[in-house]
């Protein structure tokens, strides 16, 4: 097992930290893992001047699977934009193929309290949300602002093809298939092109799944369904940009954006793996990062790329039994309970493993 090491900046080096210890209790029990780091992000920005130097990304092509923090800081937000740290993650899915993004959020009962949510709405709460990663309008061709002011004009364009629609979708519906059966998919056909493209898409590959019900929902009714009634969801699939933020939404029902792993795989099993929050820099520094999502998908790492499921289960029931002693970083604290710190956090895991 070779693992590239990327933690990027703000909370990344912090979350990534405790990560490395829960590796480090399976390594002294003789689990053969071999790691490298390599800077990436405005990290790298600043030692190289490329946000994804060669260097970085030959480690990541030569590796099994990556563990990644976080890039970003408004330090870098005015630079040009391919030299920004969001180059970084944009260019390692793009170049990598990691196509599929798989973003699961549950509820652990441990945690029910600190829902956004009552916990009679939440409790149980088990979706995958499957984002298609290296299309739609974060990478379509032209883009750019043009003109001058008062007249300026910024331009995006949505683009999607066929085949990258029908790839995600199958990852979709095999997602479903190996869960509950039942896959709803989530576009704006009603506006866009691509997503009645999509939709179109769906109903053409539904026949090869006999065994699972899909249904079709407009993006904004479900950012509202998430709300009112998030149980009703087993599998949402959707694309780019819908499903980032769909996920960053759904983080809380589980408690805390600092919750929610996620893995992104090319069509080989090799993945990416990262918390879907960012760098944080409100709290960057100060060692109260929540590390539970670094850690869970570190867990994603051993379940879909090692296809070792027992070290998945078994730091997975390390991070609920952590929860269970009542430790809580600040993002989920209660009312009555102290936050802890990202490392007091971290040694509650390793303990448990
Ligand atoms: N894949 C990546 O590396 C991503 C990078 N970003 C970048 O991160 C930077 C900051 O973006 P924001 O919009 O502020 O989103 P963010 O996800 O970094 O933070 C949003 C809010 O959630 C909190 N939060 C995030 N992770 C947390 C954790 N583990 N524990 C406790 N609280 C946590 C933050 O303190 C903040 O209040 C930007 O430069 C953005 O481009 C954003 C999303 C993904
Ligand atoms: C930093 C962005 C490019 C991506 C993002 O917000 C995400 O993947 O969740
Ligand atoms: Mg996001």
């Amino acid at each position: 097992m070779k693992i590239a090491l990327l933690a990027g900046d703000g909370i990344g080096n912090e979350i990534m930290r405790e990560a490395l210890r829960v590796l480090d209790v399976l390594r002294s029990e003789g689990l053969k893992i071999e790691t490298q780091e390599a800077l990436v992000g405005g990290a790298a920005y600043d030692a190289h001047g490329d946000p994804l130097p060669d260097a970085t990304l030959k480690l990541v092509q030569q590796s099994d699977a990556i563990l990644f923090g976080a890039i970003g800081g408004p330090q870098y937000d005015k630079l040009p934009r391919d030299k920004r740290p969001e180059k970084a993650i944009l260019g390692l899915r793009k170049e990598c193929d990691f196509f599929a993004n798989l973003r699961p959020a549950n509820v652990f009962p441990e945690l029910a309290d600190a829902s956004t949510l009552k916990p009679e709405v939440v409790s149980g709460l088990d979706i995958m949300i499957v984002r298609e990663l290296v299309g739609d309008i974060y990478f379509g061709q032209p883009r750019g602002i043009t003109g001058a002011a008062p007249n300026r004009e910024g331009f995006n364009t949505m683009r999607y093809t066929e085949a990258q629609i029908r790839r995600i979708l199958h990852v979709g519906f095999k997602t479903a298939m190996a869960r509950g059966k039942r896959l709803c998919s989530i576009d704006k056909m009603n506006v866009l092109e691509t997503t009645q493209l999509w939709r179109d898409i769906a109903e053409e590959i539904a026949p090869e799944y006999p065994e699972v019900q899909l249904s079709h929902m407009l993006v904004d009714n479900c950012a509202m369904q998430l709300v009112r009634n998030p149980r009703q969801f087993d599998v949402i699939v959707t694309g780019n940009m819908f499903g980032d933020i769909l996920s960053d939404e759904a983080s809380m029902l589980t408690g805390s954006i600092g919750m929610l792993p996620s893995a992104s795989l090319d069509a080989n099993g090799k993945g990416l793996y990262e918390p879907i929050h960012g760098s944080a820099p409100d709290i960057a520094g100060k060692g109260v990062a929540n590390p539970l999502a670094m850690i869970l998908s570190m867990a994603m790492m051993f379940r879909y790329t090692f296809n070792r499921t027992d070290l998945a289960a078994r730091i997975e029931s390390a991070v609920r039994a952590a929860l269970a002693t009542g430790l809580r970083t600040a993002d989920i604290a209660t009312k009555t309970t102290k936050p802890c710190t990202t490392a007091e956090m971290g040694t509650a895991v390793v303990k448990a493993l």
